[in-house]
């Protein structure tokens, strides 16, 4: 279970560090945010990211016009050489073959796909059983569902207790609103505070793709030492953090609710400002 596999990595190393280490273990500005550096391996990531394009790609959430933007892209490239690989990295074709959607209806999120990720439907995409693939990817969508506390039990539970049936991994958990999010590489997120009935108290999300700044600032951040302390607890005002490609990370209160939170379109990190993006990212 997550909750032991991750609490050694949950203590932030410095409050103030904005540099990862590989090892494994957080470096959060903010002890209510949680990032776990190389949460997935690079398979687990190939396997996650093609399965999630497959399944923005499906043709029922496409628009006439995107299906044709993509024939269109796809048979130029076929006759490149070697040919655009679905199956190879970076998995993405280039930005002029999706068709985006230029801005959310609250103009947060800019030149993205999005999809919500209901029961059964990782099965839409996934090869039949039998093949290693499915189980696979089963094992790694497991292992993203692991990242999400599960919600409080009412009931005690006994030693002679069956435990429930365990739901398959192509159904998010009940407790889980599985969200996924394509960005162009010309795609942001401006900063902005979820809504907390729309998608509870924690957020979870791991990234693929491009690497990307996310950026946290305070919403009161004008207020003085002791209104802080009570509005968003300790931590800086403002600070930026890394999401590399299998990096996962966990916003809790009461971060959650009283920073802001934004993907930045292009940011200096650490003075790598031309080794960040250009690429797409999905999380
Ligand atoms: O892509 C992410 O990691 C964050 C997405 C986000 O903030 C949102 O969809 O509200
Ligand atoms: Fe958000």
């Amino acid at each position: 279970m997550l909750a032991r596999r991750a609490a050694p990595l949950l203590r932030p190393l410095h409050p103030h560090c904005r540099c990862f280490s590989s090892s494994g273990t957080t470096t959060s500005p903010h002890p209510a945010l949680s990032v776990l550096p190389a949460y997935l391996s690079p398979t687990e990531q190939s396997l996650l990211l093609r399965h999630s394009l497959a399944l923005l790609d499906q043709p029922a959430r496409t628009s006439a016009a995107g299906r044709k933007r993509r024939r269109e892209w796809l048979k130029q490239h076929q006759r490149h050489n070697p040919p655009w690989d679905p199956a190879a990295p970076p998995f993405f074709m280039a930005d002029d073959a999706y068709a985006w959607e230029e801005g959310h209806f609250d103009g947060v999120i800019r030149r993205y796909r999005e999809m919500l990720v209901r029961d059964g439907m990782w099965r839409d995409v996934a090869p039949p059983a039998g093949g290693g693939e499915r189980s696979a990817l089963d094992a790694v969508l497991d292992k993203v569902y692991a990242l999400v506390p599960a919600p409080p039990t009412t009931t005690t539970t006994t030693t002679t207790a069956t435990p429930p049936p365990r739901a398959p991994a192509a159904s998010p958990p009940p407790h889980l609103i599985m969200h996924l999010l394509h960005l162009a590489s010309t795609g942001s997120i401006a900063p902005h505070v979820d809504n907390l009935d729309a998608f509870g108290r924690t957020i979870v999300g791991v990234s693929l793709g491009g690497a990307r700044v996310m950026r946290f600032e305070r919403v009161s951040a004008g207020a003085g030492k002791g209104e802080r302390e009570r509005e968003g607890g300790e931590g800086p005002d403002r600070f930026d953090v890394l999401l590399e490609p299998g990096s996962a990370y966990i916003q809790a209160e009461p971060l959650r609710t009283h920073y802001t939170h934004a993907v930045l379109e292009r940011a200096e990190w650490d003075g790598r400002q031309d080794r960040l993006p250009t690429d797409q990212r999905h999380s």
